[in-house]
C-alpha cells in the first residue's frame, strides 16, 4: 500500500454536492490518495503524512475528464470531407463507408497503434475514462475485433454494429438488422458493456425508429445497457425512444422539441452534448443552459471521430459550451466530469471524495474557469490515474 498525498492545491474543485457550491471547491487543499483510491480531502496545513509527496504549487486541481462518447477504433482519413464541408457539403453520415473499408483493411496492430495514440492523445489534455465505440466494422468478425482493441483501453466499451447500413449489404437492409440483432451480437456482447444505435430519419444510411428499438431491446436481452445517437440531423424519435427504453444516455440532441426536454426532464436518461461535432460540421449549438435550467442531465463528451469530430480535447468541448451553449464555466465542468460519469452510470469517477477513484487533473491555472477563458492553451495534465 502506497499512499500519496497532492499538497498545495490553490483550488481543489471536488464535483462533490455535499460540499455546498456547485463545484464543491475547497481553497488551499491537499488530498490523500492510497493504492488508487481517495482516503483524505481537507485543508493542506490540516494533512496527514503519507509515502510520497506531490506538491502542485497552487494550481487547480479537479477530477480526470470523462470522455463518455468517442470513437476511437478506425484507420483512414477524412480531412477531405471536412474540407469540404466547411463549403456547403451538409455531413449525412455518408463518409463512415469509407472509414469502414480502412478500418476493415488495417491490422489488428495497426489499429490498436492509432487507438493507442488516440487515447495518449486525451489523457495529454486530462481525460482519465474514455468510452470507446466500434461502428467502423459492420461484419460480425470486424465488430468484435474492434471491440477487443477497445477493451485494451476501456472498460467502457460499446458495440455500435447499427451505425450504418454497409454499402455491400444495403440492398437487403433487413438481413443486416437481422446480423445486428443476431450472429453479429453474440461475438460482439462479450467485449461490450454497451449497446447503441444511429437513430436517424435524415440519414438514408442510420437506422429508423421501429429499427432503433429493435436493436436496442436485442442488446438489453443479451445483457448490454442502452445509450442513443439521437437528433443529431434534426428533429427526430431518438430522445423519446431513449427514455422509452431506459437508455442511460441520449447523445447529440442537436435538435430537440419541447416535448424531449420534458421527457429528458423526468428521466434518468442523461442528454450528452457534443459541442465539437457542431463545430466541425457547421451546425446550430443546442442550448445546455437552459436544458439545466429544465431539469435536465447534461454531460459533455468529444465524440473523437473521422467524419463529425477529430478531436480529443475535453477543454475544447468546455470551452465551446460555455461560449455557445449557454453554460457557466461551473456547469461545464460538472458536465464534463460528474455529467459525464452518470451518462457511463458510474459515480467511482468524474468526483473528487473519500472512495472515489483518484483520476486528478491539475491546471497550469489557478482556477477551472481559465479552462474556457484560454481556449486552445494546453493547461491540463493527468497527475494520478486511479486505475
Ligand atoms: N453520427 C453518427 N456517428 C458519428 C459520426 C461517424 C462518422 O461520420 O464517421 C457521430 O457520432 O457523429
Ligand atoms: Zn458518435
Amino acid at each position: 500500500m502506497t499512499s500519496t498525498v497532492v499538497t498545495n492545491i490553490g483550488e481543489l474543485v471536488t464535483v462533490d454536492g455535499t460540499r455546498g457550491d456547485e463545484l464543491g471547491i475547497v481553497h488551499d487543499a491537499a488530498l490523500i490518495a492510497t493504492d488508487g483510491r481517495i482516503d483524505w480531502i481537507g485543508s493542506a496545513s490540516a494533512a496527514p503524512a503519507a509515502d510520497r509527496s506531490v506538491d502542485v504549487e497552487g494550481r487547480c486541481v479537479l477530477p480526470g475528464f470523462v470522455d463518455s462518447h468517442s470513437h476511437l477504433v478506425f484507420a483512414g482519413d477524412r480531412s477531405a470531407e471536412f474540407e469540404a464541408r466547411m463549403t456547403g457539403t451538409p455531413y449525412d453520415g455518408g463518409g463512415i463507408a469509407l472509414t469502414m473499408a480502412a478500418t476493415r483493411a488495417a491490422t489488428d496492430d495497426e489499429l490498436r497503434a492509432l487507438v493507442g495514440r488516440r487515447v495518449a492523445e486525451m489523457r495529454a489534455q486530462g481525460t482519465t475514462t474514455v468510452e470507446i465505440k466500434s461502428g467502423y466494422g459492420l461484419t460480425a468478425h470486424d465488430e468484435a475485433r474492434a471491440l477487443r482493441i477497445a477493451g485494451e483501453f476501456t472498460t467502457e466499451t460499446t458495440y455500435l454494429g447499427a451505425h450504418v447500413v454497409p454499402p455491400d449489404a444495403r440492398d437487403d437492409r433487413a438481413a443486416y438488422l437481422d446480423l445486428v440483432t443476431g450472429d453479429m451480437l453474440a461475438a460482439c456482447a462479450p467485449h461490450a458493456r454497451w449497446i447503441d444505435v444511429f437513430c436517424e430519419p435524415h440519414s438514408p444510411h442510420a437506422f429508423t425508429e421501429e429499427e432503433s428499438r429493435r436493436v436496442l431491446r436485442a442488446g438489453q436481452d443479451a445483457g448490454l445497457f442502452a445509450r442513443v445517437h439521437g437528433n443529431q440531423l434534426g428533429p427526430g424519435p431518438g430522445v423519446l425512444l431513449a427514455v422509452e427504453v431506459g437508455a442511460a444516455s441520449v447523445d447529440h440532441c442537436t435538435y430537440l422539441t419541447g416535448e424531449d426536454v420534458e421527457a429528458l426532464a423526468g428521466s434518468d436518461t442523461v442528454a450528452t452534448l457534443l459541442p465539437g461535432v457542431e463545430f466541425s460540421t457547421r451546425s446550430p449549438y443546442p442550448d445546455g443552459g437552459a436544458l439545466l435550467d429544465a431539469g435536465v442531465r447534461v454531460a459533455l463528451a468529444t465524440d473523437c471521430n473521422p467524419g463529425t469530430c477529430y478531436s480529443s480535447s475535453m477543454p475544447f468541448v468546455i470551452a465551446l459550451a460555455v461560449r455557445e451553449m449557454g453554460m457557466t464555466p461551473a456547469q461545464a465542468v460538472r458536465a464534463a466530469t460528474a455529467g459525464s460519469a452518470a451518462a457511463l452510470r458510474r459515480d467511482d469517477i468524474g468526483v473528487l471524495r473519500v472512495g472515489a477513484r483518484a483520476d486528478l487533473t491539475a491546471l497550469d491555472a489557478p482556477s477551472y474557469r481559465h479552462l474556457p477563458y484560454r481556449p486552445g492553451v494546453p493547461l491540463a495534465h493527468v497527475i494520478l490515474d486511479g486505475r
